[in-house]
């Protein structure tokens, strides 16, 4: 039996964590039975080497300063730590879990990169975002589906900022993509990315309550199980 990847994409805090807690705990509880099916939940950046490394890179705000070349070379460092990163996570826990037939459900993948580096990279190629899908095509896993949470930048921000309230533990203040207008030119490409393969794309209205989402996550779930 094959496995089946499915993975969630969206700007930062639009809620694909939350739901994918949901989903998680839901096929814990046995409410998202599949004949067979075991279920992997994960995400990138990962708690391996290169993802701990990301994550402090991702704490608090953009550094200013530097010259242009400065920040083109630290740009494309963040690119191939993530490529590296997402190189790992395959060899390591995507491939081995799918050859087991495993359902691998991933909270970010290789869309993330189009979007947010074809975002960074943007003043360095002419079409960024296709340069990062044509440097994973050779190798990568390409999803079964990909979930995109969509939601309004402003929202999504108010929502990152509120975090800590409800979670103590939560990093205090916004992380270094966590700005309403750099998240405006993420979810312009995150809708490019889903026009380009509307097959592989559900797009969710990730705006409304997270009962709502996470019905609508189980949904689109349950359709690509049952292709199976
Ligand atoms: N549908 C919703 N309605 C209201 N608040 C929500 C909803 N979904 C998530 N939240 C809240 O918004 C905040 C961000 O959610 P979450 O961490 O799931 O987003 P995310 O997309 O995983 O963000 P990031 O990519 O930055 O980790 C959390 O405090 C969460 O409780
Ligand atoms: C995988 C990946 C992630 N990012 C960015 C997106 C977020 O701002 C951070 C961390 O992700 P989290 O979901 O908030 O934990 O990393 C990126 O720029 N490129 C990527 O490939």
């Amino acid at each position: 039996m094959r496995g089946i990847l499915i993975t969630f994409e969206g700007i930062d805090g639009s809620g694909k964590s939350t739901a994918l807690a949901g989903v998680a705990r839901m096929a814990s509880e046995g409410e998202l039975a599949v004949e067979g099916r075991r279920f992997l939940f994960t995400a990138e950046p990962t708690y391996g080497d290169e993802g701990r490394l990301l994550r402090e890179r991702l704490r608090g705000p953009a550094a200013e300063g530097g010259g242009a070349a400065a920040m083109r070379a630290g740009q494309m460092e963040e690119l191939f730590l993530f490529m590296a990163d997402h190189a790992r996570h395959l060899a390591e826990t995507v491939i081995p879990a799918l050859e087991g037939g495993m359902v691998v459900v991933s909270d970010r993948y290789s869309d993330s990169r189009a979007a947010y580096q074809g975002a960074t990279l943007r003043e360095v190629f002419s079409d960024p975002m296709e340069r990062v899908r044509e440097l994973h095509r050779p190798w990568s896993v390409v999803p079964d589906r990909t979930i995109l949470f969509s939601i309004d930048p402003a929202l999504a921000v108010e929502r990152c900022l509120s975090r800590g309230e409800a979670d103590p533990s939560a990093p205090k203040g916004p992380e270094k993509f966590e700005r309403e207008e750099f998240l405006r030119l993420v979810a312009e490409n995150f809708k490019t990315l889903a026009r380009l393969e509307p097959r592989r794309f559900v797009v969710i209205d990730a705006s409304r309550p997270i009962a709502e989402v996470l019905a609508e996550t189980v949904e689109a779930l349950a359709e690509v199980l049952a292709e199976g």
